[in-house]
């Protein structure tokens, strides 16, 4: 315990250093005390006067204040040290049930937070979490240049990444949005992988693919016997994601009830299975997602503010690709290196006309464009052509002989992205078998086995029958093709998409992207 040593002498110790700040002396001790225990030095300051004093003359590993301060507020010192160019990660200490303030620190660049009465196995969590940003974060800019997976070098990406690479740093809550397909699970892998969390698990949940009843089980997990068919305890997706990051895409899609649900667990970092009657502690990072306008649906009451509040602490923006044509080059570079795992170049028309497209479902349109066009290029070149942009196109006749609808689907690019021991995304998760019934399962289930039937069979319903003319346009056709039975499967799953898409043999994102892309209306 420091505080009464002549302060600012040289410091033998390499021991990580840490830099206390609370008026109330049996606070401080508690921390010194904790702080000692686990091998680290610590300086007290009972001020903000004291602690601006330390933190000039010495590094530290983490400093912890207290929000009200006799001289001023701890949220001053938190601008200071965001702003001080030494990457110190700093984290403040909230008046019990004071959420409020705690978004506030999270907002003016604080690392994390913790509540009073200060619980020691969370500080001990916090602590070890800064110590390893602290290690990490001379690194981790250069890391976001070298290894980041988001391509492009448009002004509106290397801000991007350079966002990424500190928000990496901190617990505080992220909401990205953007346009369907822009980048946003892309840019929250990153962020987790760029974490002190990266070792642990990064699990994606598409809010609006989990039917309304199965909610609270899957986000909460459940006892064995909690209700019919619960024949053995679950984890939900928040302890699955213990210790790294939750990811709530399209989280504007959650129902009412499980928003209060939501908002409870994130501010009080517990959660309670179904069945349970204790809570469980859990140590989540919230990265939520959306191609909706939030505020929009606050105003509309379709999303409750206060939840908005929590989630949006920061905001990251993904720019249309429309917005960064710049990047198109590199990206379909990178895009038709990963496909087809040698050289292929784009021939010089065919990219003029990608730089003129205005690409509405945005870099999964371009993949889907290229990885189509990859099939029909042949040598390495992908031909203008071999785009079909246009559909006025006439198309060559071998093409038509392809498969058309498989064609599209199975041929997109967005096939989930599987980490190893990290993804359970709630579409591929789908219910539990043993959790409550969704109320049209019964009849999902009949239906499930038989796949909808191929391409060929549906295609004297349509204006080509296959034996001698060819259609006047390949991609008009296709799509023709594709929205019916996209269509069909809707209707006979009742419109829920998850399992229109296991209908399909396809993820629930791809099925959505194309629903988005066909402009198929719901109520058709
Ligand atoms: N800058 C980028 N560099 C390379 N690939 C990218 C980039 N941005 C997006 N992608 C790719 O585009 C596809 C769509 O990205 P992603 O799924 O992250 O979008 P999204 O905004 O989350 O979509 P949705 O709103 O439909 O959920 C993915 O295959 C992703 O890898």
């Amino acid at each position: 315990m420091n505080q009464t040593k002549p302060p600012f002498q040289a410091l033998a110790s390499t021991a990580p250093r840490i830099l206390v700040v609370d008026d109330e002396a049996h606070i401080r001790e508690l921390l010194e005390i904790t702080f000692i225990k686990m091998g680290m030095d610590v300086d007290s300051a009972e001020n903000l006067a004291q602690a601006r004093e330390y933190f000039a003359h010495y590094s530290y590993s983490l400093v912890l204040t207290d929000m009200r301060l006799p001289d001023g507020l701890g949220l001053e010192l938190v601008e200071e040290v965001a702003q001080s160019g030494k990457n110190t990660p700093i984290a403040v200490i909230t008046a019990f049930g004071s959420t409020d303030n705690a978004v506030v620190a999270l907002k003016a660049g604080a690392f994390d937070y913790v509540s009073k009465p200060v619980a020691l196995d969370q500080l001990r969590k916090l602590v070890n979490s800064a110590l390893q940003v602290s290690q990490i974060k001379s690194a981790s800019a250069q890391i976001a240049v070298v290894t980041s997976k988001l391509l492009g070098q448009s002004q509106a990406i290397q801000e991007l990444r350079q966002q990424i690479a500190r928000l990496a740093r901190s617990m505080a809550p992220v909401s990205i949005c953007g346009e369907s397909g822009s980048g946003k699970e892309l840019a929250a892998r990153e962020i987790h992988a760029q974490s002190a969390r990266a070792n642990k698990p990064f699990v994606a949940v598409n809010c609006g693919a989990i039917p309304e009843a199965l909610m609270e089980a899957e986000f909460f997990g459940y006892r064995k016997g909690a209700f019919t068919g619960a024949t053995e305890e679950r984890d939900g997706f928040f302890q699955a994601a213990n210790g790294g990051t939750l990811m709530l895409d399209e989280v504007a899609d959650l129902p009412l009830a499980m928003q209060v649900k939501l908002l409870r667990a994130i501010q009080e970092r517990a959660v309670r299975k179904i069945g349970a009657t204790a809570e469980e502690a859990v140590d989540v990072r919230i990265i939520s997602a959306t191609h909706q306008n939030l505020e929009e649906c606050v105003a509309n009451k379709r999303f409750r503010q206060d939840l908005y509040y929590r989630l949006n602490v920061i905001e990251l923006k993904l720019p249309a690709l429309r917005e960064r044509l710049d990047d198109v080059p590199m990206l379909s570079a990178g895009i038709l290196h990963r496909l087809s795992g040698k050289p292929v170049v784009l021939a010089p028309d065919a990219l003029a006309a990608l730089l003129a497209y205005d690409f509405p479902g945005n870099v999964r349109e371009l993949e889907n464009i290229l990885e189509r066009a990859l099939a029909f290029a042949g040598d390495g070149v992908v031909e203008l052509a071999d785009l079909a942009l246009k559909p006025s196109k006439t198309p060559s006749s071998s093409a038509a002989t392809a498969a058309p609808v498989v064609l599209d689907l199975a041929l997109d690019p967005r096939a989930e992205i599987v980490e190893p021991n990290v993804e359970r995304s709630a579409a591929a998760s789908a219910a539990p078998s043993s959790a409550p019934a969704a109320p049209d399962s019964a009849e999902i289930n009949s239906t499930a086995d038989s796949k909808i039937d191929s391409g060929t069979k549906l295609l004297p319903t349509l204006a080509f029958d296959g034996s001698g003319d060819l259609p006047k346009s390949l991609p008009a056709y296709l799509e023709q093709v594709e929205r019916e039975i996209i269509l069909r499967a809707l209707q006979k799953t009742r419109y829920n998409k998850t399992q229109a898409a296991e209908l399909l043999g396809v993820s629930f994102r791809q099925l959505r992207y194309q629903i988005q892309k066909l402009k198929i209306d719901e109520a058709e």
